[in-house]
């Protein structure tokens, strides 16, 4: 899908939003406040009139909209606040009748059979509904007659779609494309991108690297500064090597086919040992509760010791994390890293950049626990934060830098880091990092001054997904003889996920979520939806139906984002509404469930979020509502990764598929299907992990990949 495309699909008639928002103050919250046991409050911040760019347009505007505490002189900003939205008017909002309902018979395996068994139309399910009026809060109403109709078109931004289809372009506006502007904070119509995840980007056309954060501190009166300095996470053993057990289903991973295929592969190891890392290291891993190596580390782990380019794809939850960062970190200890002293400009050797702030975080926190009694120093720099902190952590010596693309060009624009030691360059989440959305910035991060070329320096991309489109554009920053490693069907889901596909039209979703949850319980549950807005607003009417429920979002702001995931890793509140940010990376201990309340737009986020769950071995549950009016597009990938990962097909979902067949559909729309193989199309082999590949020499025509 082109810009016009994305144009088309973004400008829609009129649709007026009507999230709600809260007053700090009225908030009934715990400790934190962050909970979503509130009180809605209103604001004229819902209505944003049509549903347009607003994140070209409105990015300092998106603050205000997010829930929860804010600094206090931003919490000022809400004071005069209108009602515009809250609940009670949607005819959609009223009671369940729930007294026939077989899942309260509180037999899980019947209440996942009949979920699959009653999944049948929307219609049966309205029928269920009792007569309960609305719930009344403030004016207006969750189910304004349009109902959700304003999430199925608003915010575009949510959407993906394929290579170069899903995203806005990253510069928008800038003209020159060397500007990055974050987080203007005006609204001042400078236009840009705000990220699908996270990063803000806006173009002003001025040959300027401005940070997000520098509004106040450069005398850029219209961007808000952004004060927030992240708490610093424990410094003691115990919690530097806290972890969860595998799961029962961690030593199948011994029997998923492998594929390796490149010249030259250096066999697969089948334990530790034969990695033959330093003392400390191995002393980590052990403290970190690793015996067994997981397929993608067998495989990678040689490959990358050997100082091979590597492309990996394994499925979610598998250890793509640990597989990159031991064998880097034994490069530097082989190579007599020292710590690295306080100096004004640092100079990394190792650079890793993730698409999301919490994911960068949790990959530093690996790296710290890796490198726990080295002089191998991690820091971490992430946008949301306060642009001086970044400073500060860097300046005091960095070794490996894990940032998110954003925070890293603007760091390097300030010349606090300088490129020329960088040995080893890693994109995990590699697919999202190629894309339209930050493609644009690794190319220009690889371009930097100072940055070895990619002969040069050892680049590793990992992912779960690999879209052929995006594997073609990873030539560009591989060495040609990369090597690639795929563990199972690339792209394919963890078949630890049981997963359940069931029809739900858009007007019974918010009922048939809550009785899910009803069944559910306590145990955790991520629930996806497509939009922010949306993400605020199933939230908050989770907490008036009294389950206990934070978001985590875009327009949140970072430390209400970490309170959100803070407050669910704890358990304190069991159910995470969350868009497409938290889809990625996240390793959540005991997340149970995943519930696609909104399917996403394409194929590779599906697996990304059911992957939320179900990880190192452990076996999670997703539930999907397929809504035949907006989700046709996804029913063939859909078949495809269910029958893949050996999940019941529901005949409906075939006839659906096979009634939107597209001949020779490979991908480049919004339900792209995933490649199968390593693009390059070489002589491969195949193997059950733990077996060594045998090395099939590919001539790889360099300019093919540039
Ligand atoms: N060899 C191992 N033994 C035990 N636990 C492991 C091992 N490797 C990784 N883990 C644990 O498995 C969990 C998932 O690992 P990780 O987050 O690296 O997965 P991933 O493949 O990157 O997933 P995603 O695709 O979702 O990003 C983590 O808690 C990690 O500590």
């Amino acid at each position: 899908m082109g810009d016009e495309d994305w144009e088309a699909e973004i400008i829609k008639p009129h649709v007026s939003s009507c999230v709600p928002v809260f007053e700090k103050d009225r908030y009934s919250s715990g400790a934190n406040g962050d909970t979503f046991n509130r009180t809605p409050a209103s604001s004229s911040e819902m209505d944003d009139g049509p549903v347009r760019r607003d994140h070209f347009m409105r990015s300092g505007f998106a603050a205000e909209r997010s829930l929860g505490n804010r600094d206090a002189g931003e919490s000022n900003k809400r004071e005069n606040t209108t009602t515009m939205g809250g609940f009670g008017v949607g005819k959609s909002f009223g009671n369940r009748g729930f007294s026939n309902n077989k899942f309260e018979e509180g037999d899980s395996s019947g209440f996942w059979r009949g979920y699959q068994d009653g999944n049948d139309s929307e219609a049966s399910w309205t029928s269920r509904r009792g007569g309960r009026g609305s719930f009344r809060g403030c004016r207006g109403g969750f189910g304004l007659g349009s109902s959700n109709s304003e999430y199925e078109h608003g915010e575009g931004t949510q959407r993906t779609g394929g290579l170069f289809g899903s995203r806005r372009p990253t510069l928008g506006g800038a003209g020159n494309g060397d500007t990055y502007q974050r987080r203007s904070g005006s609204g001042s119509g400078r236009g840009g991108y705000k990220g699908f995840n996270e990063e803000v980007i806006t173009g002003s056309g001025k040959n300027s690297l401005k940070s997000e954060t520098e509004g106040g501190e450069s005398g850029d009166t219209q961007a808000p500064k952004i004060t927030y300095i992240p708490p610093p996470p424990p410094e003691d053993e115990d919690s530097i090597f806290a972890h969860y057990q595998t799961g029962i289903n961690f030593d199948k991973y011994d029997t998923i086919l492998v594929e390796v295929s490149g010249h030259d592969a250096p066999p697969a190891i089948l334990t530790f040992e034969e990695a033959h890392l330093c003392q400390t290291l191995n002393n980590n891993i052990a403290k970190a509760g690793y015996t067994k190596l997981t397929p993608v580390q067998k495989y990678s782990i040689p490959i990358i010791l050997a100082g091979r380019d590597l492309m990996a794809c394994a499925q979610t939850g598998s250890g793509k994390t640990a597989a990159f960062l031991l064998p880097v970190l034994a490069h530097m200890m082989r190579d007599g890293i020292t710590a690295s002293r306080f100096k004004d400009l640092q100079e990394p050797e190792c650079i890793i950049v993730a698409p999301t702030r919490e994911l960068i975080n949790q990959i530093y926190l690996e790296a710290r626990k890796f490198s726990f009694g080295t002089c191998v120093r991690a820091v971490v720099i992430y946008g949301g934060t306060q642009f001086g902190h970044s400073v500060r952590q860097i300046v005091q010596g960095c070794n490996i830098l894990c940032a998110t693309p954003g925070r890293l060009m603007d760091i390097i624009g300030k010349e606090k880091i300088g490129l020329r030691q960088v040995k080893y360059l890693v994109l995990d989440e590699a697919d999202r990092m190629l894309d339209m959305g930050f493609g644009p910035e690794m190319k220009k991060l690889i371009s930097c001054p100072g940055m070895p070329s990619k002969e040069q320096r050892q680049t590793l991309l990992f992912s779960a997904t690999f879209p052929e489109e995006i594997q073609r554009l990873a030539g560009e920053f591989l060495k040609s003889d990369y090597l690639f490693v795929a563990v199972g069907q690339v792209g394919g889901a963890c078949k630890d996920v049981q997963q359940t596909i069931i029809q739900v039209g858009q007007y019974s979703k918010r009922e048939k979520l809550v009785e899910i949850l009803r069944n559910i319980g306590d145990e955790r549950t991520m629930v996806f939806v497509e939009t922010k807005k949306k993400a605020d607003f199933i939230a908050t009417f989770l907490c008036q139906e009294k389950i206990s429920t934070t978001s985590i979002h875009g327009d949140r702001e970072q430390r209400e984002r970490e309170q959100a995931l803070g407050d669910f890793r704890c358990g304190k509140c069991p159910v995470l509404v969350a868009t497409s940010v938290a889809a990625r990376g996240l390793d959540i201990e005991n997340v149970q469930h995943v519930i696609n309340l909104d399917l996403p737009s394409t194929i590779d986020e599906y697996v990304h979020r059911i992957g939320r769950t179900g990880r190192c071995g452990n076996t999670g549950r997703a539930i999907s509502f397929f809504d035949p009016e907006s989700d046709n597009h996804l029913a063939q990938p859909l078949v495809k990764v269910l029958s893949d990962a050996q999940q019941d097909v529901p005949a409906w979902l075939e006839e659906i598929a096979f009634s939107t067949y597209v001949p020779g559909f490979s991908g480049s729309a919004r339900g792209n299907v995933f490649s199968s193989v390593d693009t390059r199309k070489g002589k491969s082999t195949l193997n059950t992990a733990g077996f060594s590949s045998s090395q099939a020499p590919i001539p790889v025509d360099d300019e093919s990949w540039d």
